[in-house]
Parts: structure tokens; C-alpha cells; sequence
């Protein structure tokens, strides 16, 4: 039997499809109470770790755990987990109502449970209608409600937020919210830090499937830096004077600029000056988050022949399909990056609320759904991320106590590398009566 916590514990998971590394030893900890953002660009491995922790990938090593055990273990998984990994698959001649009885039906809830989560997800009003005509959105909120039905411990979502209007982004927030604050634990991935930026509490950032940042997104934003952006006579004259000074976070900029970070721009003008190059132009900037999210995570697709200063990718990193490049130049300083200016959401002006769902109640899980025998405990007290991420080397043994999964077996009935279940099943039939576990 599970521990029933409702912490997610990714440990060392690896992920190799043939050449390509789609995980490299990642590790975090997502506890109850909390929404935590899983965030890294196009092909990072996002979903890959999430099919992993669903059971519906078998990692080359290393393993996921929800309540202190894998997914297949899960007694009753569609109470433990709801998950959405595709928007897709719905049957288009179902209506939205009877897709999620089908489900509701599967897992052993009521049907009246399929009303609850058509009202909870904004969907009351478009319950008879069929899911083919539904927009995207709609569809995503018609997922989210399928992953609903067994009222579960943990939400995990893979880019909820796709094909949202700003109304419906600004509703999930504060629904994901809502469900976190009330001792449930909420894991998204996303692509957009910005996307996500008002709704989580703690990220965990990646990039070519290897972690660049784990903790709260507080200590992203209050550990700042800025940047000095200048303008040299001699770009490589300046570089070699600031390194021969011992400055190396020297990024060249598209623009011809330089960008120097971790120094005022005061001293880059007086290495300047001693080197003999004239400065045209020279000012400080201030990080944000979103380019902060850039310089951690960017490289794995930047063109070639930026970034002349830039770092090297991690050792033995093969990136096949694409051009390899360092990380951009950026000094990563035990990957506690700076970063601000939060880009808020703005209800944009003059929306109009898209036909056919409405805006739900807030904070639905402030109390339990009436009527609906609730499972969940509330654990004691929500645990706070540990502080303070210590970057993982990049061929880091496996924690103490850990024993590595020597033997672990794919759940019953998969392969090694099995694709996703059919399109027309966008949760994946798991392990008996769930249906809610997996995605498409
Ligand atoms: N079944 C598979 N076979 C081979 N390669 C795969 C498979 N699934 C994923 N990959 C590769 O693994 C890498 C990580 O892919 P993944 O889908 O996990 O990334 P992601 O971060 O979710 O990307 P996106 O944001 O685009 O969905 C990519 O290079 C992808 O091409």
C-alpha cells in the first residue's frame, strides 16, 4: 500500500530512445500543497519524464514514485492520479457527458460524478453537446475533467494551458490553485515560463533532459542579476581584457553588443579603458525572468555561430537532428540564477467569454465536492520545497539509501519503450479500474 502523502519523487530517471537521451538522471520532488511548474523548451523531455511517472514509458534507469511507489503499484491510481498528457482522442460523436459516464463507469465512480466535473471544469453548459465540435480549449477542460472523475490526490497535466484563451488560463490558474491549497499536489509542464510564472510555486526547469534549476520561483526572482550590455571598438580585445580580469559571464549579443553579467558597468569600462578599446555605448539591464528561463534552457536549438563566448554543451551531450550549441555564454553559478519583472497576465480588453462553458466557481476545492465520498487525507502540513538546488553532476551517482533499479520491470502487458495507447483512449486503460492514470 501507498504512503498516501501525495509527494511525487523523481529519482536519477533516465530515458534513452536509441541515440537520442530524451531524460538524463533527473531528480525532484514535488510535494502536496503546492503547484509545481515543469518547465523546459520544445523536445527538453518533459512529456517523456511524465509518461515515465505514469507508467506508460519503462525508464533505462532510475525510477518515479507517487505515494512512495511506482504508478503500477497504485492500488486505485484514478484516486491517487489524474492526469491529462494529451488534449485528444475524445470519440467525436460522444457528447461531452457521456464521454466522462464511459470513464466515470471505468473507475467505479457514479455518474453523477460526471455532472460535478462538467460544472467544476466550466463545461455545465456544453455537457450534451459532442466533443468532435469542441475547440481546443474545450477539449483541454474536457480532459481536465476526465482526470477529475476519481476526485485524485495528485494532478499532473502536460501543457495544460495549450489552446486556452486568456480567460481560460486565468481560470486554470486559479483552479490549479485552489487545488493545490487545498493539501492536494499539482505538477504542469509547460514550455512558457511565462505561461505558468502566476500559477506555480516551485519550477523545475530542464533542458536536454537534465535539471538547470530546482526550487521555488522566489529564489529565481530575488536572485536577480543584472547585466552590463556594451559596446565595444573591439569586441575580442574587450572579451580578452574582462577574462584576463577574471570576469567570464560574457555573452555576445546578435547585435554586435556584449553582455557582461555579475559586474557593474563601471568596471567593464575601466578593463575597457586600461585595454585600449573605446566603449560606443554602455548600459545596465535588468534580468527577467523569461530571459533568465532563455539562458538556462536555451542551446538546444539556437542557430550556429552566435554566442562565440559561449560554454560548452555538457560532456558526451548529443543532440542528433540538431545543431549542437552551448548554452548561450550565460555563467551558470550553481544554477541559483537571477531573474524579475514578472510578465503578468492582462485580461485582454473587450474579451468576450467564449460560448458554451462558463466561468466555474472559484476555488472548488476549498471543500469537498458535495456529495462525492472524499478519499483524500489532508496531509498535517504542506511541505515546502528545500531550498537552495544543488545541481546535480552530470554523471551523479544515485542518492545514498537509493538502491538502483536493477530488475525493475515494465508494468504487466508493456514494453520497453511502448508507444502511447490508441488516440481514441486519451487515458490510457491502466492497470485495472483506472482509466484516468495515463494520457494519449
Ligand atoms: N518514442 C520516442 N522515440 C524516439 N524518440 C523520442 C520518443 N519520445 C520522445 N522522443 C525524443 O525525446 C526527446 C524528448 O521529447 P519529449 O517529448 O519528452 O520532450 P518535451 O519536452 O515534452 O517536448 P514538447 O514540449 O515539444 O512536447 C525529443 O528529442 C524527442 O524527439
Amino acid at each position: 500500500m501507498h504512503d498516501g502523502t501525495g509527494r511525487i519523487v523523481v529519482q536519477n530517471l533516465t530515458k534513452q530512445f536509441g541515440p537520442v537521451a530524451a531524460v538524463q538522471n533527473l531528480s525532484f520532488t514535488v510535494e502536496p500543497g503546492s503547484v509545481t511548474g515543469f518547465l523546459g523548451p520544445n523536445g527538453s523531455g518533459k512529456t517523456t519524464t511524465l509518461r515515465m511517472l505514469l507508467g506508460l514509458v519503462t525508464p533505462s534507469a532510475g525510477r518515479g514514485l507517487i505515494n512512495g511507489t511506482t504508478f503500477a503499484q497504485l492500488g486505485q491510481p484514478a484516486r491517487v492520479v489524474g492526469a491529462v498528457l494529451e488534449a485528444q482522442g475524445f470519440h467525436p460523436k460522444r457528447t461531452a457527458r457521456n464521454h466522462l459516464r464511459v470513464y466515470a463507469a471505468a473507475i467505479g465512480v457514479p455518474d453523477s460524478r460526471a455532472e460535478q466535473v462538467l460544472q467544476l471544469v466550466g463545461l455545465g453548459a456544453a455537457g450534451s453537446r459532442k466533443a468532435g465540435g469542441f475547440s481546443l480549449g474545450m477539449k483541454q477542460r474536457l480532459a481536465l475533467a476526465t482526470a477529475l472523475l476519481g476526485d485524485p490526490q495528485i494532478l499532473v497535466l502536460d501543457e495544460p494551458a495549450n489552446g486556452l484563451d486568456p480567460e481560460g488560463i486565468a481560470w486554470l490558474r486559479s483552479f490549479l490553485q485552489s487545488y493545490a491549497r487545498s493539501g492536494r499536489t499539482v505538477l504542469i509542464s509547460s514550455h512558457l515560463l511565462a505561461e505558468v510564472e502566476q500559477t506555480v510555486d516551485q519550477v523545475v526547469i530542464i533542458s536536454r533532459g537534465q535539471t538547470m534549476y530546482y526550487g521555488p520561483l522566489d529564489n529565481l526572482r530575488d536572485q536577480q542579476q543584472s547585466r552590463v550590455l556594451v559596446q565595444p571598438s573591439d569586441s575580442a580585445g574587450l572579451v580578452a581584457a574582462l577574462r584576463e580580469d577574471g570576469v567570464n559571464a560574457i555573452e555576445q549579443l546578435p547585435d554586435g553588443r556584449i553582455a557582461v553579467t555579475g559586474v557593474e558597468s563601471k568596471q567593464v569600462a575601466d578593463i575597457a579603458l586600461k585595454a585600449g578599446v573605446s566603449i560606443y555605448g554602455i548600459q545596465e539591464e535588468k534580468a527577467d525572468l523569461e530571459r533568465l528561463f532563455f539562458q538556462l534552457t536555451n542551446g538546444q536549438y539556437a542557430a550556429p555561430g552566435q554566442n562565440q563566448y559561449t560554454q560548452q554543451p555538457p560532456p558526451g551531450y548529443q543532440q542528433p537532428g540538431y545543431q549542437q550549441q552551448g548554452p548561450g555564454g550565460y555563467q551558470q553559478q550553481g544554477h541559483q540564477q537571477p531573474g524579475h519583472q514578472q510578465q503578468a497576465y492582462q485580461q485582454q480588453p473587450g474579451y468576450q467569454q467564449q460560448p458554451g462553458y462558463q466561468t466555474p466557481p472559484q476555488g472548488p476545492y476549498t471543500q469537498p465536492p458535495a456529495g462525492y465520498e472524499q478519499q483524500y487525507q489532508q496531509p498535517p502540513q504542506a511541505q515546502q520545497p528545500s531550498q537552495g538546488y544543488q545541481q546535480p553532476a552530470p554523471a551523479q551517482q544515485p542518492a545514498q539509501g537509493y538502491e538502483p533499479p536493477t530488475g525493475y520491470e515494465p508494468p504487466p502487458g508493456q514494453q520497453p519503450g511502448q508507444q502511447p495507447p490508441p488516440q481514441d483512449n486519451p487515458y490510457g486503460q491502466q492497470h485495472g479500474q483506472s482509466g484516468l492514470g495515463g494520457g494519449a
